[in-house]
């Protein structure tokens, strides 16, 4: 089972405003990344999010490891996850069926080599505890952290996919890459 999973928590301070409503392409950005991650061949998509109707954080305030800790329990372990964040727009289908396609081959969490996410991630009670004992005894983390520990393949992107990964953080940015104030 491939389930996606759309990041889309976080207090979006840099941006300040909330970064999953922003309209984009006639729709929202989190309608867009959802419907992304169908596109790639997800069966199912969660959203990760503390609104009513979303995945809760059962670690709240703990950054991104966070809502991957909440589908980690969500999820039951043999399936695998294709985390995206809200705020990666220009991310096609052909970018994570390459993740996909190299995580399902070689049986392994993989991510692109210098951007942490979006990443493929097999549901592993090791991935789990990881983040369990890191969240409980820390309260927040690195994503680094958990791809390290889990032995993550670091995949080098086709040049042509490359310029996807790019997040929008802040207005400055959005306004370059659309030519449009966030709104
Ligand atoms: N579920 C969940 N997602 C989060 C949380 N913090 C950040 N995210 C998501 O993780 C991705 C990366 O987040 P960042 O851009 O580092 O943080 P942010 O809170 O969105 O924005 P800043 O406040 O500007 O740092 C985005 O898709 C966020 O929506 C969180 O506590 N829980």
């Amino acid at each position: 089972m491939l389930v996606g999973l759309v990041l889309a928590g976080g207090k979006s301070s840099r941006m300040q405003q909330d970064k999953a409503l922003l309209a984009f392409a006639g729709t929202s950005l989190l309608t867009w990344a959802e419907a992304l991650l169908r596109q790639s061949g997800c069966e199912e998509v969660l959203v990760s999010r503390n609104q009513p109707g979303f995945l809760a954080d059962i670690y709240p305030d703990a950054g991104p490891l966070g809502g991957i800790y909440s589908a980690l329990m969500h999820q039951t372990i043999g399936s695998s996850l294709v985390v995206l964040p809200v705020d990666m727009p220009f991310a096609s289908p052909e970018l994570l069926q390459h993740l996909i396609n190299a995580g399902q081959a070689r049986a392994s969490a993989c991510y692109f080599a210098d951007c942490y996410l979006p990443m493929y991630l097999p549901v592993t009670q090791a991935a789990r505890d990881f983040l369990q004992h890191l969240l409980a005894t820390q309260g927040q983390g690195r994503v680094k952290a958990l791809l390290h520990h889990i032995n993550a393949i670091a995949l080098p992107c086709p040049a042509d996919l490359a310029p996807q990964l790019r997040n929008l953080n802040t207005p400055a940015q959005w306004q370059q890459a659309t030519g449009q104030s966030p709104q």
